[in-house]
């Protein structure tokens, strides 16, 4: 049984999204946003290295191993950490659109058990276009990318300024982001082209 919450109904103004003319190119991988990232980063030892890439329109494809750190039951994949997979492939098609945001809702449908050792195979699209609200789903296999399908999701995200973080953010971690100078361009070139 699966179905869409009304919160993740796209309204009846809402819009085809559009990829930035200054997106990645299809299949250029995306790379960290932030290297203490859980979902991307490759600073956190138990953390899931996704590897997400750009797909077509405002779409990406991405990969996720699951290691002995992620597991719920003895051998198999902690429900939480696949949709946290879910829910960082679905973030990285921000990218495409060059908005901030962060995810305001997401329903995710487990479909199949996710052994240790598999490799999860991911791919998301923003579907619509609202105002500040982005509307995206997302599926992922196992056996192959065209595998039978394991989990799946439907979210919305809701565009942010970078104050959401400055405000909200730890101070220390903040500081320390800030004095990163990758870190600064990546956000400044959201807030340079919108
Ligand atoms: C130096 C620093 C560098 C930083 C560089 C960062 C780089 C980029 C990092 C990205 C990182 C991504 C990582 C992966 C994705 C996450 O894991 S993100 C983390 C998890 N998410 C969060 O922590 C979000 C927590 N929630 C919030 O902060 C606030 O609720 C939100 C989402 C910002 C919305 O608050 P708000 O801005 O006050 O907006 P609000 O008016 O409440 O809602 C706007 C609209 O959305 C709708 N809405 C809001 N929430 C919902 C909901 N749950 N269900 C349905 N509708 C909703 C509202 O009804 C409203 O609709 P309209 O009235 O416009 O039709």
């Amino acid at each position: 049984m699966s179905g869409t919450s009304s919160g993740l109904t796209p309204p009846a103004d809402a819009v085809a999204p559009v990829r930035h003319p200054d997106a990645p190119a299809p299949g250029e991988p995306l790379g960290a946003h932030y290297g203490q990232c859980f979902g991307c980063g490759g600073e956190q030892p138990h953390g899931l290295r996704l590897e997400a890439r750009a797909g077509d329109g405002v779409s990406v494809t991405a990969e996720f191993t699951v290691r002995p750190a992620h597991q719920g039951a003895p051998g198999l994949a902690h429900g939480g950490v696949l949709a946290t997979a879910l829910d960082e492939t679905l973030g990285s098609l921000n990218w495409l659109l060059r908005t901030i945001a962060v995810t305001g809702r997401l329903e995710t449908d487990f479909v199949r058990p996710v052994p240790v050792g598999t490799v999860l195979y991911l791919d998301a699209e923003v579907t619509a276009v609202a105002g500040r609200k982005i509307y995206s789903r997302a599926t992922g296999r196992i056996g192959g990318p065209e595998g039978p399908v394991a989990v799946r999701a439907e979210a919305l995200f809701i565009e942010v300024k970078v104050d959401h973080f400055t405000e909200h953010g730890r101070p220390q971690e903040i500081r320390a982001a800030m004095d990163d100078p990758d870190q600064l361009r990546r956000v400044r070139a959201f807030e340079v082209n919108p």
